[in-house]
């Protein structure tokens, strides 16, 4: 991006008749260089060494001329400074101008300058309501930054997530040098699939099948938290409740039962461990709109939940590895059996941590949320309520559920419409980036130049009147059953998102839907739930932010009245 012309600006600077001629040589590089850049974004770490070479080679290079170390210092400073103002100025007008791959794409100017907005945005958690409304404005294809594309279309999920050919994963899972090393951030399709492998074997119907004792075990625990956590109106913080249940369960799931570590149910959340995964999600996100911002602010204090939630893993997992793995389902022993395989190099330490981090993350964190929102809409919508505790009633007379019935919870009509009504309603997240391959692709009708950064938005799918309808933005379970909502309903299983489709989808997506049934059906069974009338159903709403997973500010209250059974 910088020209040895570029080196000679302090002392153009001084020599006016020449400062013209060398601003345009300045504007002209740095175009070719954001053109270049297109197709390669800068890692930041890169850019800010290049700015020191030159900084330094100015200020040298004054020096030696002048012998004066100030002024040599002053105006190397200037040039520095007159240079980025100029690369600004040419990348943003590059970006704005007809010579731009994406030019034909209408979005909003300040997202097309750059990436910038719409990271602020993400970390304000309503880049999903932001996007929708960027759609609505726009139409189908919106450029939501420079090289950004938000398409909102069903018919193009297939060739970007689904098919055989689906593309990779955009630089957005480039985490800089945090926590490189899991599944989650193996971009490219062939790297993927081999640590893939270890993750779907660990997540088979068998393996899930292990876990419904503990699973039991588990949401009894749950049942009696919430008594013990009452206030003297029988009001309870249900998210903290939902939020330590899916923290336990997961640490049973990850580390195995035999490796002590905190029970949030039991002793509370003091080390934070749940909010610092939030803000693990959070950081990442935020990075994930400006990579080049990961490479450089990676070791900042806005990465310090990554850090924590990774010393945590990190703990345990070496806790985890003297014991013995035999017989054992948990997640860490299908990844150490890796390391005994010949076939393929084992996973090196690094990447054990990596992968038990977002065995939390993705484990504990997105069903916790889910199981949040869940039953606030089953509050915020009694009859919907009723509906649902009078089918697990009749299902469960007794009130009680064996370990051997979580699988029959599957085949609870009511209990799928709601869990996937919620599950539909929640994804409030807007993208999942990836990159277009070589030649580009032909999407929504639309050409699209290889290296585009693309993504589905799905809380915009997920509320699109052509994909659900009517009230596309409402609670309405019905919608998952044939003419549940009346002739000429829509609810097209092509456009639910949740989950994902394809190579990158959520390997987890049966055990997921297995913990959700079991939690909401126990905890039903077990009591008579109702808004705490100190809540705000307005706050809560307010209060939720959406990233991949959620982070709910103000927490779901419920009063709980214990429910007998006869
Ligand atoms: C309601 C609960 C859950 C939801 C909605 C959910 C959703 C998702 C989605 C949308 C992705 C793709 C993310 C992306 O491409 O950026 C994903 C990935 C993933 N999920 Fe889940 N998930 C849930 C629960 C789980 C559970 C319980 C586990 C494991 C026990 C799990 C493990 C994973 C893993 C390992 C990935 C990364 C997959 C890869 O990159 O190949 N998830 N999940």
């Amino acid at each position: 991006m910088f020209s040895t012309s570029q080196l000679l600006l302090p002392s153009l600077v001084r020599e006016r008749s020449n400062t013209v001629l060398h601003l345009i040589l300045a504007g002209v590089i740095p175009q070719a260089g954001c053109a270049y850049f297109y197709t390669c974004g800068p890692r930041g770490n890169v850019v800010l060494l290049f700015a020191t070479f030159i900084y330094v080679a100015l200020t040298v290079q004054e020096y030696l001329s002048t012998g004066r170390i100030l002024s040599a210092l002053f105006h190397a400073s200037l040039a520095l400074a007159a240079q980025t103002l100029l690369i600004i100025l040419a990348t943003a007008l590059y970006r704005l101008s007809p010579l731009h791959p994406l030019a034909k794409f209408p979005g909003g100017l300040l997202d097309k300058v750059t990436d910038l907005r719409l990271a602020y945005i993400t970390y304000s958690g309503r880049r999903g309501a932001h996007v929708v409304a960027l759609h609505e404005r726009y139409g189908v294809i919106v450029r939501i930054g420079p090289n950004k594309l938000s398409i909102n279309s069903a018919d193009a999920v297939h060739s970007i997530y689904a098919s055989s050919q689906a593309f990779d994963k955009a630089a957005s899972y480039r985490p800089g040098r945090i926590g490189d090393g899991s599944l989650f951030f193996a971009r490219g399709r062939a790297e993927h699939l081999h640590r893939r492998r270890i993750w779907t074997g660990a997540l088979t119907s068998t393996a899930i099948q292990q876990w419904d004792d503990i699973m039991k075990a588990r949401t009894e625990q749950l049942v009696e938290c919430i008594a013990r956590r009452q206030d003297f109106c029988n009001s309870v913080d249900l998210t903290s409740c939902l939020d330590h249940w899916a923290f336990d369960f997961a640490g049973d799931l990850i580390f195995g039962t035999e490796c002590s570590r905190p029970e949030l149910m039991r002793e509370g959340d003091p080390g934070d461990v749940v909010r610092n995964a939030q803000k693990a999600i959070l950081a990442f996100e935020i990075f994930g709109e400006v990579p080049a911002l990961a490479d450089i602010l990676s070791g900042s204090p806005a990465t310090e939940g990554y850090k924590k939630t990774e010393n945590f893993a990190a703990k345990y997992l070496k806790e985890r590895v003297k014991i013995s793995s035999e017989n054992s389902w948990d997640l860490c022993s299908f990844f150490l059996a890796q390391r005994e395989e010949s076939q393929h190099s084992p996973m090196c330490e690094a990447d054990l941590n990596a992968d038990t981090v977002l065995a939390l993350e993705a484990g504990a964190d997105s069903t916790a949320g889910f199981l949040t929102l869940i039953m606030f809409y089953l509050l915020r919508h009694p009859e919907t309520y009723e509906k649902l505790k009078h089918e697990l009633d009749e299902a469960f007379p007794t009130g009680e559920i064996t370990a051997d019935q979580h699988a029959y919870l599957a085949e609870l009509p009511y209990l799928a419409a709601v869990v996937n009504e919620g599950l539909r309603l929640g994804s409030g997240y807007s993208g999942f980036l990836r990159v277009v391959p070589k030649g580009g692709a032909v999407l929504d009708g639309q050409f699209i130049p290889e290296d585009t950064i693309v993504g589905i938005p799905v809380h915009a799918q997920h509320i699109n009147p052509d994909n659900f309808w009517p009230a596309p933005r409402e609670f309405m379970p019905e919608r998952w059953f044939e003419d549940g909502l009346g002739p000429g309903m829509v609810t097209r299983q092509t456009a639910f998102m949740a989950f994902q489709f394809g190579p990158f989808s959520c390997p987890g997506k049966a055990f997921a839907y297995r913990q959700i049934n079991a939690v909401i059906s126990h905890v039903i069974l077990a009591y008579d739930l109702s808004f705490a009338p100190d809540f705000d159903p307005q706050a809560f709403v307010k209060g939720c932010l959406n990233t991949r997973t959620k982070i709910i500010n103000y927490h779901l209250k419920a009063k709980a009245i214990r429910r007998q059974h006869y």
